[in-house]
């Protein structure tokens, strides 16, 4: 089984995952680290150098590679799920939860983040709530419909990462106990 964590940036999915992972007993992966790890660059180096066509070319390739793993959990970037190709592999291939969390909440995790290359000039140049929340909306405007596609949402806002991942955690147990038994 493999259990694909999407959601916005900075939704927790390299937070969730591992401790997820860990509770589960499944092996843990995080797509942006694999791509990292491969390209011997920062996320937001390789969008900066190399450009994001390029970055969702790798994001792409390195899904399928991870994908062939089995117990595992990927979390993925919050991008990953908008390439229709990348979709239709993760709904024949794995089981997907969606991270959901409110603008606000995103706003304050994302507003001294500058790891993230979607965002990282809004930080640098001292921008307001205002114009991080419009980004955040239009962003979520265009792939609301694609985190939507998930077999499960899961509510975060503030909720402790424990909770989240209790919740999770039952879900798939159920969803594992399901399938032995057929
Ligand atoms: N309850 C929570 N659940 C998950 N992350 C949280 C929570 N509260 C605060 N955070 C912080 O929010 C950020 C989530 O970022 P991250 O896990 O990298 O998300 P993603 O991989 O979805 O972009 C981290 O800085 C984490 O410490
Ligand atoms: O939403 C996106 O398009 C992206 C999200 C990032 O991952 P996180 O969602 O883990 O921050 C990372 O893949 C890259 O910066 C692009
Ligand atoms: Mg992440």
């Amino acid at each position: 089984m493999i259990i694909y964590l999407t959601g916005f940036m900075t939704s927790g999915k390299s937070t969730v995952g591992p401790i997820l992972a860990n509770v589960l007993g499944l092996d843990f992966y995080d797509l942006d680290e694999e791509i990292v790890k491969r390209e011997g660059m920062s996320i937001v180096d390789i969008f900066e150098q190399k450009g994001e066509s390029y970055f969702r070319k790798v994001e792409t390739r390195l899904l399928k590679e991870i994908s062939n793993n089995d117990d595992v959990i990927i979390s993925l970037g919050g991008g990953t799920i908008t390439i229709d190709e990348n979709l239709k592999f993760m709904k024949e291939n794995g089981f997907i939860v969606y991270l959901k969390v409110d603008n606000e909440t995103l706003y304050r995790r994302l507003k001294n983040k500058t790891d993230r290359p979607l965002f990282k000039d809004l930080v640098m140049n001292e921008n307001g709530k205002e114009e991080f929340i419009k980004r955040i909306n239009n962003l979520l405007d265009k792939r609301s419909r694609y985190y939507e596609q998930a077999d499960l949402t899961i509510e975060c806002d503030s909720r402790p990462v424990g909770l989240t991942v209790d919740r999770i955690a039952q879900s798939i147990q159920r969803k594992i106990n399901e399938k032995n038994k057929h």
